[in-house]
């Protein structure tokens, strides 16, 4: 997707306390100290908190621009186990996969945020994609081709909870616009399995609240937040008012489109490229 890259960057950086975190100077020295930060924190917590990084003069725009399509979210709720799998009965009750609790989710697609609005031009900005992709330590990450999940909003309203869980991507990137009154904490346990070892009586010790393990994230408005979700379990818990998130969406490969039954699951509705590009990899069998 070719986008207006300058007018929209300019306007994106003007929102970021580029004092405290200078992406627009990747190879200043105080660029790479703060680098070195966020890298330690994802290496060693799977988790980095980038306090402060939108201005505090522009945390209202970013609320109006949110709070003005959170109407528009598409709610769906589950009962789920941290893996998101079909309840197996061969196994004891207490066991990690039998244990199912209440999951909210609300999404606000892409399509329904302004054009040169805040949250789209900071996603489409180069110098914050190569803030995050420099966080991550990847050569290069590319925006969503998918005309819905590039950026999204979370909508979390009061009593709603996202239970514990893994995620099926490597990482998410999140900005907090509001922040409940009370509650809504993200809670996560870094690193609690690997590959090849799923350490379910330390994932059963989180779940029956024993584990020391826990950290509390509490984040404050402004604050961007990298996370990577597939070896630290995590939940939000309920709050008192809302909450909403806008969550950036990046690939490794350019041209990533979300699959049909997943994105109708997310936003009830689905468009024609989703389709397109499902019966194209359905015929050929190729990504590109
Ligand atoms: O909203 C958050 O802080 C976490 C969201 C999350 O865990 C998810 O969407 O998988
Ligand atoms: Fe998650």
């Amino acid at each position: 997707m070719k986008h207006d890259q300058d007018a929209p960057s300019i306007a994106a950086l003007a929102c970021v306390d580029l004092e405290r975190w200078p992406i627009h100077q990747p190879d200043s020295s105080a660029y790479g100290r703060r680098l070195s930060e966020v890298r330690a924190a994802l290496r060693n917590q799977g988790c980095a908190r980038i306090d402060g990084f939108i201005r505090r003069d522009c945390l209202k725009m970013f609320d109006a621009e949110v709070t003005g399509i959170a109407p528009g979210a598409h709610f769906s709720s589950s009962s789920i186990n941290p893996y998101f799998t079909q309840d197996d009965p061969s196994l004891p009750p207490s066991h990690p996969r039998r244990r199912y609790s209440e999951n909210t989710n609300g999404f606000v697609a892409m399509d329904r945020f302004p054009e040169y609005g805040p949250s789209l031009s900071l996603y489409r900005s180069a110098h914050f994609q190569r803030f995050i992709a420099d966080s991550l330590e990847e050569e290069q990450l590319f925006t969503f081709d998918d005309p819905l999940a590039g950026v999204v909003v979370n909508v979390m309203k009061e009593g709603q909870q996202l239970a514990w869980h893994y995620d099926t991507n490597e990482f998410i990137v999140s900005l907090l616009t509001r922040k409940p009154d009370q509650g809504g904490t993200f809670e996560y346990v870094p690193g609690l399995r690997r590959p090849g070892d799923e350490c379910y009586e330390e994932v059963e010790d989180v779940l029956d609240g024993k584990s020391d393990r826990v950290q509390y994230l509490s984040l404050e408005l402004g604050d961007l937040q990298i996370f990577k979700g597939r070896f630290s379990l995590h939940r939000v818990v309920k709050g008192k008012g809302e909450r909403h998130t806008v969550i950036f969406g990046y690939a490794r490969e350019p041209g990533f489109i979300g699959r049909v039954e997943r994105t109708r699951k997310v936003h009830n509705r689905v468009t024609q490229a989703h389709i397109d590009a499902e019966k194209y990899t359905r015929s050929d069998g190729l990504a590109d």
